[in-house]
């Protein structure tokens, strides 16, 4: 049985994950924190998890950026592993994560689903043959009205693959309203689109001379990434201190 603490437990995704985890009989949420307990939940709530006296295995996040330097803080001291799938962290949080993952483990994505994980490796495969055949890389991403943080982090996850593979040649372009003049061979431009109830969409288009190629990825449910985040749980019970990401968990 692995024992979870929902961080972000009255949100959409802790509530998914509420009820996937509800199915799951090797899985149990044995407690939430939220910071504001508006919803009934069969567990109970806490505020912090400084607050949390409860045993648990592991920890799921899907909260807020804000809350992401506390939450790091009281796992160390909990020594409780992380499974972070908060988006939005700033350069700063990033570094910190990496420096807490020495003392407890952290398995952190910004997409939980097969599909995009799969599409992460697909990218780097594309881009290695169509940038020297001069091809532009963009990236749109479509979310829902209640998204708070843009890009997405899976579109800059996807930047990103592709980036390492260029050895880091791309310049990201988030915004060409203020600019006059063409667009540049190392741009990889990034755009994010924001309505209604959107679940994720992620394409990255590959534009070449009198040819397109373009890869898409449509999250129909928020059901594909609270799987993930649980299987990433079960995973990362027991494990070492150590950075994990979700290739670790799926086999691709
Ligand atoms: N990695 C992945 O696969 C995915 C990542 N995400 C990311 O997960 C995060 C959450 O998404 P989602 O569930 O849709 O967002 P929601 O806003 O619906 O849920 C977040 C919850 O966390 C609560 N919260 C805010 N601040 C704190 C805090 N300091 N301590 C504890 N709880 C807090 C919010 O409360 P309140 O509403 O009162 O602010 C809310 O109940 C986002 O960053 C999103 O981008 C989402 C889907 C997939
Ligand atoms: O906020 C969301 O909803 C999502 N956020 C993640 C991101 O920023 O990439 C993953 C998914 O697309 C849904």
């Amino acid at each position: 049985m692995t024992r979870i603490i929902m961080h972000g437990c009255n949100g959409a995704m802790g509530q998914t994950i509420t009820r996937i985890v509800k199915e799951d009989a090797e899985a149990e949420i044995v407690a939430g924190i939220d910071i504001h307990n508006t919803m009934e939940n069969e567990y109970p709530v806490f505020q912090s998890l400084s607050q949390c006296d409860i045993e648990a295995d592991v920890i799921i996040d899907f909260a807020a950026a804000v809350a992401v330097d506390s939450l790091l803080d009281n796992a160390i001291v909990k020594r409780l592993p992380i499974v972070l799938c908060t988006t939005g962290l700033t350069e700063e949080q990033l570094k910190k994560v990496k420096q807490c993952s020495n003392l407890i483990p952290i398995l952190k994505s910004a997409n939980m689903s097969l599909g995009i994980n799969m599409l992460l490796k697909l990218v780097k495969e594309a881009v290695s043959v169509l940038a020297p055949a001069d091809f532009d890389v963009e990236i749109v991403e479509k979310h829902h009205n209640q998204k708070k943080d843009a890009p997405s982090g899976t579109a800059l996850a996807l930047a990103d693959s592709i980036n390492e593979v260029m050895d880091g040649q791309y310049e990201y372009m988030f915004d060409r309203s203020t600019r006059n003049e063409k667009r540049g061979k190392k741009e990889l431009g990034i755009s994010a689109v924001r309505g209604g109830t959107i679940v994720g969409e992620h394409e990255v288009i590959f534009a070449g001379t009198d040819e397109v190629i373009e890869f898409k990825h449509t999250a129909y449910s928020k059901a594909v990434f609270a799987k993930g985040a649980v299987a990433a749980a079960k995973f990362l019970k027991g494990r070492r201190p150590g950075f994990y990401d979700m290739s670790d968990v799926v086999r691709i």
